[in-house]
C-alpha cells in the first residue's frame, strides 16, 4: 500500500477503535501474506509445538478444559522467522502509528499463534486477568483459507454494553482480516469451529 493510503487506513481503523471500542480491518495483510503465515504456523503446528492453551498471561496460565479448545505457540521476537519477520514489520508499524497518533503508551506486545481444531471454542470472558492489566489492546489476525464459509462457524463474537442491554457484533474470521478492541472493557467468545481455525492473537500492552 502507497503511504498515504496506509495512513488512511490506519486512521479508519483508529476511528472506529475510538468510536466503538473495537475495528475490522479486512486486508491488513495480503493473500500472499496470508499464505506465508498459515503455512508457517502449519508447519509448527504439524511439528508439534503447539501447547494446548491455558488461562492466564504468558507467565501465569493454567490449563483449564471446558473454557478454551485451542492450541498456541508463543512468537519470540527475539528469534523471528523470515516470515514473522514479514509480520512483525506490519504490524510494529502500525503501533508505532497508534503511538504517534493516540498517545496510548504502548510499550510491549505479546502474541501466539492459535489453531483451533473441530469442535472447539473459547467460552466468553475478557481478556485481562486480575494480575496482569497492563493488556489494552487485543488484536487478532485471521490466517483462513479464502473458502472460509459461514458455515465453517468459529465466529468472533463482541459484546458491546449499552444502556441496559448489549449489542452482539460477529466477526467471520476470514483470512488477512485484522480484529482490534479494548482488552479492559469488551468480553467476546469464539463459537464452536467446524473447520481448524487459524490465527495470530496478540495483546498491545501498557507499562
Ligand atoms: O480468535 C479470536 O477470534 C479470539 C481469541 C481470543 O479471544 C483470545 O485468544 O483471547
Ligand atoms: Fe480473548
Amino acid at each position: 500500500m502507497a503511504e498515504d493510503a496506509l495512513i488512511k487506513y490506519y486512521e479508519s481503523i483508529i476511528n472506529n477503535l475510538i468510536e466503538n471500542k473495537f475495528a475490522i480491518a479486512d486486508g491488513f495483510f495480503s493473500g500472499e501474506e496470508v499464505n506465508l503465515l498459515r503455512n508457517n504456523l502449519m508447519q509448527k503446528y504439524e511439528a508439534d509445538i503447539f501447547k494446548k492453551s491455558a488461562i492466564g498471561n504468558k507467565d501465569d496460565a493454567i490449563i483449564v478444559t471446558g473454557i478454551r479448545g485451542d492450541f498456541i505457540l508463543w512468537l519470540d521476537e527475539q528469534h523471528l522467522d523470515a516470515v514473522e519477520q514479514i509480520y512483525f514489520n506490519k504490524v510494529n508499524n502500525f503501533i508505532a502509528y497508534l503511538n504517534r497518533t493516540c498517545f496510548l503508551g504502548l510499550v510491549d506486545g505479546e502474541f501466539h499463534y492459535a489453531l483451533y481444531p473441530n469442535n472447539t471454542f473459547y467460552k466468553r470472558h475478557l481478556d485481562v486477568f486480575q494480575k496482569d492489566s497492563r493488556r489494552m489492546l487485543s488484536v487478532i489476525f485471521y490466517l483462513n483459507d479464502d473458502d472460509w464459509q459461514t458455515a465453517d462457524g468459529g465466529e468472533l463474537v463482541i459484546y458491546l454494553p449499552k444502556p441496559e442491554t448489549e449489542e452482539a457484533v460477529v466477526v467471520h474470521p476470514l483470512g488477512g482480516r485484522m480484529v482490534i478492541f479494548n482488552s479492559r472493557e469488551l468480553e467476546h467468545e469464539v463459537k464452536f469451529v467446524h473447520r481448524p481455525r487459524k490465527s495470530i492473537t496478540g495483546w498491545l500492552r501498557t507499562r
